[in-house]
């Protein structure tokens, strides 16, 4: 899987996802949908079943925990014409309402999505691709029944490599990698929950990253495991993050920390990031459909008028 690439493999349908594979009645009629990967969440607003097309003050209601429906961003699509060959487009949301170039557990999620709910092709086990803002994506769906996907995250861009950072107290050496969105990948000896809250707002807002970046605080367990915690640009503290956990195995593996192969631990569940010699990235990692729904007349009307 290379670099916002689509290989001979690739599945483009040459209709529109059909209604008549697996969906069952109260997905015909649902306007959303809530996914997790490894506990980072997401509502999918599907255009087939919606007209609303959610804006940045929607996006920040639909993800309010105590106002909304809760989670950590929003994807919105299948967008495009797929009946006219071209890949399915999605557009993907922070919960802060500011739209990202790409999620990695997005992609896993929304692949999943067109899976379970318009089948065929989605369901088969051919990769197909998924256009972000940051280019076409290979996404392949290795098991539908536990939600397994694959995701060729493209090469990753180095920038700065352990550079000096004075932050909350702290000197630390942060590692630019950008992987279709920035990341600033912190080794450490320990990390905890508590120091991605405390240092991942002043990293993620620092000065040296005018357009904000996503934080990884990272440990090494052994040459073939990592574990992170992530403090995402826009969403915060999440439990998970798939273009993090692909960010800090690049960044370990270009340090001569790790090997190739590595199994990426975070607090929400695993992701498996494997490099190519050619340095790019793919990872596997699973993801699973919590709901579906359709939103209260109340509801919806401030999600039409949300300014
Ligand atoms: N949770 C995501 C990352 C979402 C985007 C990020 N917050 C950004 O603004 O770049 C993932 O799984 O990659």
């Amino acid at each position: 899987m290379g670099e916002h690439s689509t290989s001979s493999t690739v599945v483009t349908p040459a209709s529109t996802p059909s209604a008549s594979s697996p969906p069952a009645e109260f997905e015909e009629s649902a306007e959303f949908f809530t996914y997790h990967a490894l506990g980072n969440d997401y509502v999918v607003v599907d255009p087939r079943g919606s007209d609303f097309t959610p804006g940045p003050a929607a996006v920040r209601l639909l993800c309010d925990r105590h106002f909304g429906v809760g989670a950590d961003g929003v994807l919105f699509g299948p967008l495009g014409a797929p009946e006219a060959g071209e890949p399915v487009r999605l557009r993907m949301f922070n919960s802060d309402g500011t739209e990202c170039e790409k999620s990695g557990n997005g992609l896993r999620m929304f692949a999943l999505h067109l899976a379970e709910t318009y089948g065929e092709p989605w369901s088969g086990d051919e990769e197909f691709p998924l256009r972000t803002a940051a280019g076409d994506v290979p996404v392949r769906i290795l098991d539908l029944a536990s939600g397994t996907v694959q995701v060729g995250m493209g090469r990753p861009e180095f920038g700065a490599t352990g550079e000096s950072l004075d932050v909350g107290g702290r000197r630390l050496a942060v590692t630019s990698v950008h992987n279709g969105n920035p990341h600033a990948v912190v080794p450490l000896a320990e990390i905890s929950a508590g120091l991605a809250r405390e240092l991942g707002p002043l990293i993620a807002g620092h000065t040296r990253f005018p357009g904000r970046t996503n934080v990884q605080f990272l440990a090494i367990v052994d040459r073939r495991t990592i574990a992170i915690e992530v403090y995402e640009r826009g969403a915060g503290y999440t439990l998970a993050s798939g273009s993090s956990a692909c960010a800090a195995a690049a960044a370990a593996h270009a340090l001569g920390l790790t090997g190739p192969d590595v199994e990426v631990r975070m607090p929400g569940g695993r992701i498996d990031v494997s490099i190519a010699a050619d340095g790019s990235v793919s990872m596997t990692g699973t993801a699973e459909r919590i709901s579906s729904g359709r939103f209260s007349p109340v509801f919806r009307n401030k999600l039409e008028t949300a300014r």
